[in-house]
C-alpha cells in the first residue's frame, strides 16, 4: 500500500501547503490516521495555515537532535496530526535534513497516510523528501514556469529512485481546464490526478487558519480535495446531491452569461 506522499512542485507558491493541509484533513475526515509534515524547513507555512505558529517544539528541534518526534506532533482537524516546521533561524541552521529519513520511518509506522509538504526549489533539502516518500505528487499551475519546474522535479525524483504518482492541476480556470489538462499531461508525462479550480475561498480560509474543507466544505475546491483524498485512500467518492446541483447551476449561469 502506498502510504507516504511528498507534495512537491519546484516552483514556489503553486499550492503545496494548501494541498497538503486539505488532503490531510480530508483523509482524516475519512477516518484515516493521517500525519502531515512541513519538510520545508526554511519556511514554516504549514504550521501557519493551521494556527500552529507558536509551536515550541518543531521539526527543527527534531532534526537538530534536540527533541523527540512525539513532542513535535500537534492535533489538527478531524484527528489529523501535524508536524510543523520552525520559524527560528537558529533552529533552521541546526536542523540536519539527513535525519529526515529516520523521522519518516518513525512516523509512517504510526499512521495510515503520511504527507510531506516539500520545499520549493531543487536544493538538497528539496531532494531528500523526493527520495524518501513512496510516491511524489506534483502540484502545478497552468503556467509555463510551473510546468518547467515540475518537470525538473519529476526528472530529479526519477534520478534519486523515487516515483511520481501524477500531478494535481491547481488554480485552473474553469474555461480552459480540458485543454490545459491534456497539454499538461503531455508535457509532464504523468497523469493529472485531479483539477482544483481557482477559488477565492482558499485564501479566505487560510486567513482563518482553517483548511477550506472545514471552513467552506461546499466550495468547488473543497469538493476537489475530498475527491482526491478518496482516490488516494481507494474510497469510492460519491458527491452529495447538493454539490452536483450547485455545480449544474454554476455551469448553466456561465453558459447563459456567454450567450
Ligand atoms: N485553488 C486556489 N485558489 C486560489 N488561491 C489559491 C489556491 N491554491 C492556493 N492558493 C493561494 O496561493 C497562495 C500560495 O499557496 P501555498 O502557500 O499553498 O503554496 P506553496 O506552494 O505551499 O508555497 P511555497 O512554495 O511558498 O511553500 C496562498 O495564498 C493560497 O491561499
Amino acid at each position: 500500500m502506498i502510504r507516504a506522499f511528498t507534495i512537491a512542485s519546484g516552483k514556489g507558491g503553486t499550492g503545496k501547503t494548501t494541498v497538503t493541509a486539505n488532503l490531510g484533513t480530508a483523509l482524516a475526515y475519512y477516518g484515516k490516521e493521517t500525519y502531515i509534515v512541513d519538510v520545508d524547513v526554511g519556511m514554516a507555512n504549514l504550521g501557519l495555515v493551521l494556527g500552529l505558529e507558536n509551536a515550541s517544539i518543531t521539526l527543527h528541534e527534531v532534526l537538530a537532535g534536540k527533541a523527540k518526534i512525539q513532542d513535535a506532533i500537534y492535533d489538527g482537524p478531524h484527528g489529523l496530526k501535524v508536524v510543523p516546521s520552525g520559524i527560528s533561524l537558529k533552529g533552521f541552521q541546526e536542523a540536519d535534513p539527513q535525519r529526515l529519513k529516520d523521522v519518516m520511518r518513525d512516523l509512517v509506522s504510526r499512521c495510515d497516510y503520511l504527507l510531506l509538504d516539500a520545499p520549493a526549489g531543487l536544493g538538497s533539502d528539496a531532494v531528500i523528501p523526493l527520495a524518501v516518500a513512496d510516491e511524489v505528487i506534483l502540484v502545478v499551475n497552468p503556467e509555463i514556469s510551473s510546468l518547467v519546474d515540475a518537470l525538473k522535479v519529476k526528472i530529479l525524483t526519477e534520478m534519486v529512485g523515487g516515483t511520481v504518482r501524477g500531478a494535481i492541476l491547481n488554480r485552473a480556470s474553469l474555461e480552459n481546464t480540458d485543454l490545459s489538462k491534456q497539454k499538461i499531461q503531455k508535457v509532464l508525462g504523468v497523469p493529472i490526478i485531479d483539477v482544483i479550480p481557482e477559488d477565492p475561498n482558499v485564501r479566505r480560509s487560510s486567513t482563518y487558519k482553517t483548511p477550506i474543507v472545514i471552513k467552506y466544505p461546499d466550495s468547488p475546491s473543497a469538493v476537489a480535495f475530498r475527491r482526491i483524498a478518496a482516490t488516494l485512500a481507494g474510497i469510492e467518492y460519491n458527491e452529495p446531491v447538493e454539490e452536483r446541483r450547485e455545480r449544474f447551476v454554476e455551469r448553466l449561469a456561465r453558459t447563459l452569461f456567454r450567450r
